[in-house]
């Protein structure tokens, strides 16, 4: 649905997104991470049409975006700053929205009205930061758009908002097949939502994982051997990292798990437990792997 091939953009003084090329199937969640300046927003505005890359190319639903009226009315672009017109009310920015965007829903709007407890002739820029947030939420999922495209769109909402919204975009990806792309600067916001995480660092795309695969592929064990660590053991295991302490040794292994365990098994371990992995622990060595050190990517 989302195809970029080979992007740049520069300005004048940074070269802001640096060949990055990306695909997200219809129906997907992607998850886009980086620290601050890593040039997220760069890529998600060119994705939107607003920026026209320099260099590469950009098609949703197989159509170039920039300037292109047409898939533009499929796709939605929350970006991190918010707009609404000066002095505006919810109920005018969905007549807004309503002119603009053929998929506009009336019924959902109505109904999302119990989802996001606002009032709809008050001024929005009257609202607190994160009532704002809701109200381009609701406006947002009311479109029914083909494509979402959110710039860290959970800043500033409460944790339980948070939840409503996050379980809205799944619903929405579970009953219409909608894809979403959605940076973020911390893994943990994102994590049970994506389907695929991309991390771009300085202007660049590093990694980029299913999530299926890392979580299955990638294991935490801790073993150790009567008389010491046989000196063939880690030769057949594919180790991203390996600790000893004292006589047990700690590996994050990748492999299919009964292969694994069979391997090590074979070794007669005294002591042999596989231990639950985090995915922020699974990212930190594998880009351990590729050279970047995680805690300065992801916060
Ligand atoms: N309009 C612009 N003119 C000049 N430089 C820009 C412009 N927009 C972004 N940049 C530069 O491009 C780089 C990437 O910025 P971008 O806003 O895309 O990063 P980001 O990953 O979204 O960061 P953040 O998490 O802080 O929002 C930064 O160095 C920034 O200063």
């Amino acid at each position: 649905m989302i195809d970029v091939r080979s992007v740049r953009k520069e300005f004048a003084d940074i070269e802001a997104v640096k060949e990055v090329s990306l695909h997200v199937a219809r129906g997907s969640i992607y998850g886009l991470l980086g620290s601050n300046g890593a040039g997220k927003t760069t890529l998600l505005k060119m994705l939107a049409g607003i920026y026209k890359q320099d260099r590469g190319d950009i098609f949703i639903g197989g159509e170039p975006v920039f300037e292109n009226t047409n898939v533009k009315q499929k796709l939605l672009f929350l970006p991190d700053a918010l707009y609404f017109f000066p002095q505006a009310t919810i109920r005018q920015m969905a007549q807004f929205y309503r002119d603009l965007y053929p998929s506009w829903s009336e019924e959902r709007f109505t109904r999302l009205q119990e989802a996001f407890p606002l009032a709809l002739d008050k001024k929005i820029h009257r609202m607190s930061k994160g009532m704002q947030r809701q109200a381009a939420f609701w406006l947002a999922f009311s479109v029914k758009p083909e494509v979402m495209i959110l710039d860290e769109p959970l800043d500033g909402l409460d944790a339980v908002m948070r939840q409503k919204v996050k379980n809205l975009l799944v619903q929405e990806v579970a009953e219409r097949q909608m894809t979403v792309i959605i940076s973020s600067h911390n893994l943990r916001e994102v994590e049970d939502l994506c389907d695929h995480i991309g991390i771009l660092h300085q202007g660049e795309i590093v990694l980029e994982k299913e999530m299926d695969e890392l979580k299955t592929d990638v294991h935490k064990i801790q073993v150790a051997f009567r008389g010491g660590i046989p000196s063939s053991f880690l030769t057949g295991l594919d180790a991203v990292y390996k600790e000893q302490r004292g006589s047990v040794l700690l590996c994050i292994v990748r492999g299919q798990k009964e292969k694994v365990e069979a391997y090590i098994h074979q070794f007669e371990p005294v002591i042999f437990d596989v231990l639950p992995l985090t995915l922020e622990e699974i990212f930190v060595y594998e880009m351990g792997g590729v050279g970047y050190a995680i805690e300065n990517i992801l916060v």
